[in-house]
């Protein structure tokens, strides 16, 4: 049982193949960026903060034992190729943005004299890879901000914490965990971090469906981790929250608009609806590189729609009626009107507070 999603050395790299999993722990060797761009397609790597690290190391592997012929040549391949890379997936923002920083990084060793086209290759390697220990380390921020916000704001709510340690019952949706990321996990390092604590009453993951990432990997990480969790369908959230005295919703994101409406897994709408009428507060862990201040709200991003068999088959077993019609968005938006907090490695912001506050801190 391997929670490592990400195999990388210089020269190699191997992803676990989650279309398998919980069945088999199978790992894909990825040798360049058509690998990488048809594991990211299919999914079989998946999750926004791995689609990026993944599709920026499956160019280091390609370009590392090249000799290229001069620095012009370098640049041009880095960014013809980090441009066809974001096209694999469209919704998550975060290959967007590294594929940005990389290309301007390229620019930058282009333009400096002082470096020759070897040492260029290397800078470039060098920064690819530091994606991988930043992801970890900013996952680890992510879970004492998001813990430390959901605990506070159960004791100001007067709240009676469901378990005697003034511990929490958590829900979550998708999988947000080591399997989404380099490690740790955004939301699921959120629910790491109130296990750390002692603060872990109970975690409760959504099947999410059609794909299964509850079902399928966060159980899967629930279970190694030996958290107590529940398993719950997708239709069981109202009755849920009606029920069990959750405490807090911590979900990821694919893609945080400037305003803090937020694309994520699909059902993690209907769920903040839920949350709200329930008066449980619904938070969004996400790292800076999941927000997208270029864009004015949710309306702007891009919603994936994937093929109709994943929703009529389980496998290769049918489901649903021949010839019947199908309609299979990846993600949907939550409007930030519904979002309690939006909690990241740098602080937890209300939706409305995001914009300027991120500004400041990317411009520091
Ligand atoms: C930290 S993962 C963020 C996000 O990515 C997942 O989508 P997918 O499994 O389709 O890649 C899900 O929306 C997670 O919340």
């Amino acid at each position: 049982m391997s929670l490592q999603s990400i195999k990388y050395s210089r020269g190699s790299l191997e992803i676990l193949d989650q279309l398998l999993l919980p069945g088999q722990s199978k790992y894909v060797v990825v040798r360049g960026v058509e690998d990488g761009w048809k594991v990211i397609n299919k999914m079989q790597v998946r999750g926004a903060p791995a689609i990026a690290i993944v599709g920026c190391l499956s160019l280091a592997v390609e370009i590392n034992p090249e000799d290229f012929e001069n620095k012009k040549s370098l640049r041009q391949e880095i960014e013809g190729k980090l441009n066809y890379l974001v096209s694999a997936r469209p919704t998550a923002v975060n290959m967007k943005i590294a594929a940005d920083e990389l290309i301007t990084l390229a620019n930058e060793l282009y333009k400096d004299e002082a470096i020759d086209v070897t040492q260029m290759k290397h800078r470039f390697l060098d920064a690819t890879e530091a994606m991988l220990k930043k992801d970890i380390a900013d996952n680890r921020a992510i879970g004492a901000n998001g813990a430390q916000a959901i605990l506070q704001r159960v004791a100001k709510a007067g709240k009676t914490p469901a378990g005697s340690t003034g511990s929490v019952r958590v829900l979550t949706h998708c999988n947000t965990g080591s399997l989404a990321t380099a490690g740790y996990g955004t939301a699921l390092g959120v629910v790491r971090q109130l296990a750390e604590l002692g603060k872990l009453e109970h975690v409760y993951c959504t099947e999410t469906r059609p794909y299964n990432q509850g079902a399928r990997l966060t159980a899967y990480e629930l279970v190694h981790e030996k958290f107590p969790a529940t398993l719950v369908l997708d239709s069981m959230v109202a009755a849920l929250l009606r029920a069990k005295n959750v405490a807090a919703v911590v979900v990821g994101a694919d893609r945080v608009a400037s305003n803090g409406d937020t694309a994520n897994k699909i059902g993690t709408y209907q769920i903040a609806v839920v949350a709200k009428h329930h008066d449980v507060p619904f938070y969004v862990a996400a790292p800076l590189t999941s927000i997208d201040l270029a864009i004015p709200g949710g309306d702007h991003i891009i919603i994936e729609e994937r093929p109709d068999r994943e929703m009529t088959h389980v496998g290769e077993h049918r489901i649903a009626a021949p010839g019947i019609n199908c309609w299979n968005p990846a993600f949907d938006v939550t409007p930030a009107s519904l979002i309690t907090g939006i909690i990241t490695e740098r602080g937890v912001f209300k939706p409305a507070e995001l914009k300027e506050a991120i500004t400041k801190l990317l411009e520091s």
